[in-house]
């Protein structure tokens, strides 16, 4: 059949470089490529984030065919919604992921596996009307899901896919990292529903300016971080103690007496590792906070004159 012959050309194919299929740009069009390269596209970004290698991905069996059932979910007569809007939407996360390697150090191999089977899977069987449409049609899928039906469906058809045999990309996972790999796919594809985007959003902005505002004696004159670093290790070196005295452990760096002629040094990557970041990000965000990201670098550079 014409759906045989299809996997079997993409089976034998030779996929072309990422660079010959332009999926390093961000300018990356869908558009121009013609049908078979758009499932060579996919498996190419696979190939050179190392998924196929690093989760032992049948490539013949399961890779080709999962793309193939992927893009088959696709409706083609829906105008946007269609397997153009979501081999664009996995380019641009393969482009970020590709052009930052800060994101490869941070995300997880799961993460980044999860990352690419959503943005491929996201708008599965997308009919071209939104939530509030169809709520208010009152479409089965509604009954069958409530609130962001579309996104739940999603989700199920991209389940449906993996649990298909001969698609099972995933059977190479064990069963702790494949319940792990599931959950970040579906908290994935459910973040793509922009009527919870707003919540999503202002969840995430208080959850960081509660960060900021928790560590925000970092940011304060010298004398006053002094006095908290000292209290701070107080507290850090009696846990230690008591960690030792206990369970007989080691306890972590900060919380290790014995390390306490390094505490300077610890509080120049304390603020390096988590303080500038977040410091960064909020004054980014809202210029009028500023004044705690100079209070955090003025702190860096004090303890670092301490440092060994
Ligand atoms: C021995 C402690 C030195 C004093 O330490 C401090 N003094 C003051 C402040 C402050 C907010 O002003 C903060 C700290 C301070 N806090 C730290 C924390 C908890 C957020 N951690 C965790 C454990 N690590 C991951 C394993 C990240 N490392 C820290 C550090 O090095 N310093
Ligand atoms: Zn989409």
């Amino acid at each position: 059949t014409a759906a045989e012959e299809e996997i079997q050309a993409l089976q034998e194919a030779m996929i072309p470089s990422g660079e010959s299929l332009n999926i390093f740009d961000f300018h990356f069009s869908g558009f121009g490529l013609p049908d078979d390269l758009t499932t060579q596209a996919t498996i190419r970004m696979f190939l050179d984030l190392n998924l196929v290698q690093d989760f032992n991905i049948d490539y013949k069996v399961s890779l080709c065919q999962w793309v193939l059932t992927v893009k088959r979910g696709y409706r083609n007569r829906v105008p946007y919604h269609n397997w153009n809007h979501a081999l664009s939407t996995a380019q641009s996360m393969f482009a970020m992921l590709m052009a930052t390697g800060q994101l490869q150090t941070i995300f997880s191999r799961l993460e980044i596996l999860a990352l690419m089977i959503a943005t491929l899977n996201h708008d599965l069987d997308h009919r071209g009307v939104n939530n509030s449409y169809i709520e208010r049609t009152q479409q089965p899928l509604a009954q069958l899901y409530g609130h962001s039906s579309l996104e739940n469906h999603h989700y199920n058809l991209c389940l449906f896919i993996l649990n298909n045999t001969g698609s099972q990309i995933l059977s190479g996972l064990s069963t702790e990292d494949h319940k792990t790999v599931l959950h970040l796919i579906k908290r994935a594809i459910l973040a793509t529903d922009l009527t919870l985007c707003n919540e999503k959003q202002r969840d995430l902005l208080r959850s960081m300016l509660m960060t900021a505002s928790d560590l925000s004696a970092i940011t304060k004159p010298w004398p006053e971080q002094r006095r908290i670093a000292n209290l701070v290790a107080k507290e850090f070196f009696a846990q230690g103690d008591k960690e030792r005295e206990q369970f007989k452990i080691e306890p972590i760096d900060v919380m290790n007496r014995e390390n306490s002629t390094r505490l300077p040094n610890m509080q120049v990557e304390y603020i390096d590792e988590i303080c500038y970041p977040l410091y960064k990000t909020v004054s980014g965000l809202f210029n009028s906070c500023s004044p705690l990201l100079s209070g955090c670098k003025k702190n860096r550079e004090n303890w670092l004159q301490l440092a060994e």
